[in-house]
């Protein structure tokens, strides 16, 4: 077919698959397509549902004015040649639960998630959002046989951007004043690091007092547990969604930007074989680079056990996924 010059293609047009169609995947689609970072494909389990998002979102061009190409579908072999794949394939957590409690339904959607995914993109950068989250980007990464740099859970963006939202509303300044620092787990020992937050430059600590910022750290570990009871059914998914596109814009335009982020320790932090949040340069490769912080006593104890919490939630998933603990 001659190419049309009412049908302009740059020489690369990025391509970004989305595995899981849900509550975060399809806010996620949204996103990329509307900013136009990259043509987006999605795929879900579930017969027709993603198609009919695609669909929609295809019919939303008309009015947002961008000609980004979105696709649904059940079929693997359509996500071929991703720059990137991100994983929300799997359940959400409900009142009550906490994040580990979903490791056993999780991790063979996300092992076969990432498997089928990268066989098709080889050399794509695999993003991974199920939670556990920490524990999950492991199992995909091991399952995608990627270099480990390739691999990267989103959850630092996240929580930082609760962080700053705390902030923001106790002090009344813009958001975009705000510069926060999480590291740790996706979960309840993650650790804000006021230290390393900063109001247009000034610490945090000379503009509130100590309990003022306890209050916030605790908010912001809860951040997703206070949307999952406010919710009911479902969690989180546009705040997720939008810290997902700001790690593919990161990625795709390869802007060196530093997030926090999980990445692969191999000796960071006195830490091996295990990922969790911690400063990353990201760009075109993945993880460019992990930054490694001074922290105190207390900041060291609090990283060390919330490493030590994943490290014996990854031992249970790969005892689940070894089959020794199946029923
Ligand atoms: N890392 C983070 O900061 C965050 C993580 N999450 C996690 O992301 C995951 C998705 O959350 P939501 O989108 O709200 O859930 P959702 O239930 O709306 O969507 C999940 C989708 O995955 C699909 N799915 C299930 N098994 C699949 C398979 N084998 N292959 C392909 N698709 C499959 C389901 O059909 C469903 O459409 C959950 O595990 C949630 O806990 C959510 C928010 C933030
Ligand atoms: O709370 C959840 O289960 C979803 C999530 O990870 C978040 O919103 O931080």
């Amino acid at each position: 077919m001659s190419s049309s010059p009412f049908f302009p293609r740059s020489c690369h047009q990025a391509r970004v698959s989305i595995i899981g169609a849900g509550k975060v995947g399809s806010t996620l689609a949204q996103r990329v397509a509307e900013k136009n970072l990259a043509d987006v494909v999605m795929l879900d389990v579930l017969e027709g549902m993603p198609q009919g998002l695609a669909l929609d979102l295809m019919e939303a061009r008309g009015v947002e004015g961008h000609d980004r190409q979105i696709i649904g579908t059940n079929d693997y072999d359509d996500t071929a040649n991703s720059d990137i794949v991100v994983i929300t394939a799997g359940r959400p957590r409900k009142p009550g639960m906490n994040r580990d409690d979903l490791i056993e339904i999780n991790a063979k959607i996300v092992k076969t998630a990432a498997k089928e995914a990268v066989a098709r993109s080889p050399e794509a950068i695999l993003i991974v959002v199920t939670n556990p989250l920490d524990v999950m980007t492991y199992v995909a990464w091991e399952a995608s046989q990627l270099p480990c740099r390739r691999v990267i859970g989103m959850a630092g963006v996240l929580d930082a951007a609760r962080f700053k939202t705390f902030i923001s509303m106790e002090l009344g300044v813009s958001i975009q004043d705000i510069k926060a620092m999480v590291l740790g787990d996706h979960g309840q020992l993650m650790v804000p690091l006021p230290r390393y937050t900063t109001v247009d430059g000034i610490p945090l600590m000379e503009l509130m007092d100590t309990q003022t910022i306890e209050r916030i750290v605790e908010r912001t570990r809860n951040g997703g547990t206070e949307i999952v009871e406010l919710m009911k059914t479902g969690s989180a998914y546009f705040a997720p969604a939008s810290s997902v596109s700001l790690m593919i814009e990161a990625i795709l335009l390869d802007q060196s930007r530093i997030v926090p982020a999980a990445a692969y320790l191999q000796g960071e932090y006195g830490l091996r074989d295990l990922f969790i949040g911690v400063p990353c340069q990201l760009g075109c490769q993945g993880i460019t680079q992990v930054l490694e912080l001074e922290l105190d006593e207390g900041e060291r104890a609090a990283f060390q056990a919330s490493a030590e919490s994943v490290a014996q939630h990854l031992k249970q998933a790969k005892e689940i996924l070894s089959g020794s603990t199946l029923g």
